[in-house]
């Protein structure tokens, strides 16, 4: 593989949740090469979902570096993460976070609002959620329809197109599969590999599910990538 710079760096990282000393994050060393796909397994308790809020700079390390598209981010404010996140992190989160009474459409081009660089690379808005949809296996009927009456397997695709459209370098995942059977999971991973690969888009998910592990480039366990993640409840 040619040398790149990696999409994500984490280095030396340590994180303690104020009152839950029992708890201690430390990571050495953690980087993401772009259009990646990396699943990193953990138990329940194991620092997954803190590991994500460190890396989308909802919270930061007590120490050590985390660096996302060649940002430091904790080199900036709390406004300026927000925007830096909305730019360049895709999320599908384990609810899918959709609006339940606006359109398909509208939930898809949500984060452009946010999102300066996105909404500049995708021109016509309407006609990018629509191939997104298309390319993500949903007929053009939801386009319009709310998005609180779709299946479950539905709303998983429109949260992919929400996090894919503007193509952002990195997309992190918390278990947005775990809703759905084998297939379907299996299914819907191919159809966002396809997606991500075609604009070198790195893709971390994190789950406790093994079984999605020969999808991915890379696996990683929270116990082998952590110096002492423990579950303490
Ligand atoms: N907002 C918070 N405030 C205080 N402690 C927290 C907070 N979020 C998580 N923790 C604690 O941090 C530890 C790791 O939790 P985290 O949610 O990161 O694990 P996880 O691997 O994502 O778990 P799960 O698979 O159950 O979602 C737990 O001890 C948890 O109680």
């Amino acid at each position: 593989m040619p040398q790149t710079s990696p999409i994500l760096t984490l280095k030396d990282v340590q994180y303690r949740w104020s009152g839950r000393a029992a708890f201690d994050l430390r990571i050495r060393a953690l980087n993401l090469q772009p259009a990646e796909t990396v699943l990193v397994l953990g138990e329940s308790g194991s620092g997954k979902s803190t590991l994500l809020s460190l890396i989308c700079g909802t919270i930061l390390a007590q120490s050590g570096q985390v660096i996302c598209a060649g940002q430091d981010i904790a080199a900036l404010s709390a406004s300026q993460r927000d925007k830096f996140r909305a730019d360049h992190i895709g999320l599908i989160f384990q609810q899918f976070n959709l609006l339940p009474f606006a359109s398909v459409q509208d939930n898809i081009a949500l984060p452009l609002q946010f999102a300066k660089q996105r909404r500049e690379r995708v021109g016509d808005m309407t006609a990018e959620a629509k191939r997104l949809c298309q390319d993500l296996g949903l007929p053009d009927e939801v386009l319009t329809a709310r998005a609180g009456t779709l299946s479950v397997g539905q709303q998983q695709r429109v949260a992919a197109a929400r996090a894919l459209i503007g193509t952002p370098p990195l997309i992190i995942a918390d278990e947005p599969t775990s809703a759905l059977d084998a297939a379907s999971q299996s299914t819907f991973l191919d159809l966002l590999f396809a997606q991500s690969q075609a604009h070198e888009t790195t893709v971390m998910m994190v789950s406790h599910d093994a079984r999605l592990s020969n999808q991915f480039d890379r696996v990683l366990h929270m116990s082998d990538i952590c110096e002492t993640a423990r579950g303490a409840l």
